[in-house]
């Protein structure tokens, strides 16, 4: 049954992709890690030029294989019954991906730049600002953040209608939903263009004001934080807090084994800059636990360990 419910689920996104027209045909992505591979891969299976950007020659190196790899599992599926078609898929859409060290000189040739790089506002803020000088007219900047404003985000750039969040869910090409985010100035020609562009990938849009955590963070930090602080006291131990909510709740993974996947350190982040913005709110207090794993490297799936411990890959 739950091979049946995936099975659909790509195949949905896939088949979407296909069927629909975006004004976007050249993308630029930047931040080659777990996120940005994952909107490289959705784009250059839905037919569009991809320019990935990473600072580091070893994240994209590692990227472009994972990409491999997941358009292969997709592949597997989607041409079932035609392995020779499904190999061309993979040849294609790999075709499409190329790699770059360089933001600025990749964004010259982009009709949508999507960031997705480290969640710290001073790094974003410089990304954008240089990206701001050398873009077309034309080009939609969008951010992927997790936490933080899209406003506070783009008040570094001229380009204020031209600006919003695509925020996607990891893994990018299972997770069907996209957060379309409009910033305070976003115009109403951009809204539409990120809103089409997002069912040409094969996502489900939902609209968002720019509120902290848009809808899903909102509702999951707080959910995060309070699974960790359950297993910092002792009240349970993670393999029963993680058994508890897939078995009584009905969700695919545990909220420390979720903590684990999306990156501790992006966990951090998150948490540590909504305390500073709301130091009164209890629920985003820094939690002791949480900054021990991360200054000792333990980030989660991504590192071999954080609350488990991983497989290398
Ligand atoms: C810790 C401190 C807390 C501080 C507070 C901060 C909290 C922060 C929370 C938010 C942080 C920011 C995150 C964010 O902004 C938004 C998010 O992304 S939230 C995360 C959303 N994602 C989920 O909730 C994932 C839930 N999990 C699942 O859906 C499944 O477990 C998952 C699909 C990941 C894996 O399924 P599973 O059955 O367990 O494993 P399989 O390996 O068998 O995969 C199933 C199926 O899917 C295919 N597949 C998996 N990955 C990929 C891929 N990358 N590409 C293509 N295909 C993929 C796989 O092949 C399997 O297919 P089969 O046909 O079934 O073999
Ligand atoms: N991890 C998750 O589950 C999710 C994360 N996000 C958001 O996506 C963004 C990226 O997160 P991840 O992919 O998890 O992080 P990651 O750490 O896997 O990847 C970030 C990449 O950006 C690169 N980078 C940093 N500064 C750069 C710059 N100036 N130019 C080019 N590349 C640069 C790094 O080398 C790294 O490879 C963050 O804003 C995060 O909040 C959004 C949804 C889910």
């Amino acid at each position: 049954m739950k091979k049946m419910v995936q099975f659909g689920v790509i195949a949905r996104n896939f088949s979407n992709s296909s069927a629909m027209q975006s004004a976007i045909k050249n993308i630029t992505v930047i931040g080659g890690g777990l996120m940005g591979s994952g909107i490289a891969q959705v784009s250059a299976q839905a037919g569009q030029n991809v320019t990935l950007v990473d600072l580091s020659p070893e994240v994209l190196a590692k990227s472009q294989k994972s990409i491999g790899a997941n358009l292969g599992r997709v592949a597997k599926k989607v041409y079932k019954d035609k392995p020779q078609d499904g190999e061309k898929f993979v040849a294609e859409s790999m075709a499409r991906i190329k790699t770059s060290t360089d933001p600025a000189a990749a964004a010259k040739s982009a009709d949508l730049v999507v960031e997705a790089i480290v969640e710290n506002m001073g790094v974003k803020h410089k990304l954008f600002k240089q990206l701001d000088a050398v873009a077309p007219e034309h080009t939609i900047f969008a951010s992927n953040t997790s936490s933080l404003s899209i406003n506070e985000i783009c008040s570094v750039v001229k380009r204020k209608d031209r600006f919003g969040g695509l925020h996607f869910f990891n893994p990018v090409p299972v997770m069907r939903l996209l957060e379309v985010v409009r910033g305070a100035e976003t115009s109403d020609a951009t809204y539409k263009t990120m809103m089409e562009w997002g069912k040409a990938v094969g996502k489900t849009c939902i609209t968002c004001k720019d509120t902290p955590g848009f809808v899903v963070n909102r509702l999951l930090v707080p959910y995060i934080c309070e699974a960790i602080r359950l297993y910092e006291r002792g009240d349970a131990s993670a393999r029963d807090i993680d058994t508890a909510m897939k078995l009584g709740a009905g969700y695919p993974m545990g909220p420390l084994e979720l903590a684990d996947y999306v990156g501790l350190d992006t966990n951090k982040f998150i948490l540590d800059g909504w305390h500073n913005k709301y130091p009164d709110q209890p629920l985003f207090k820094p939690i002791p636990l949480l900054n021990k794993l991360v200054s000792e490297g333990k980030l989660g799936v991504k590192a071999g360990e954080g609350f488990y411990k991983y497989e290398k890959k």
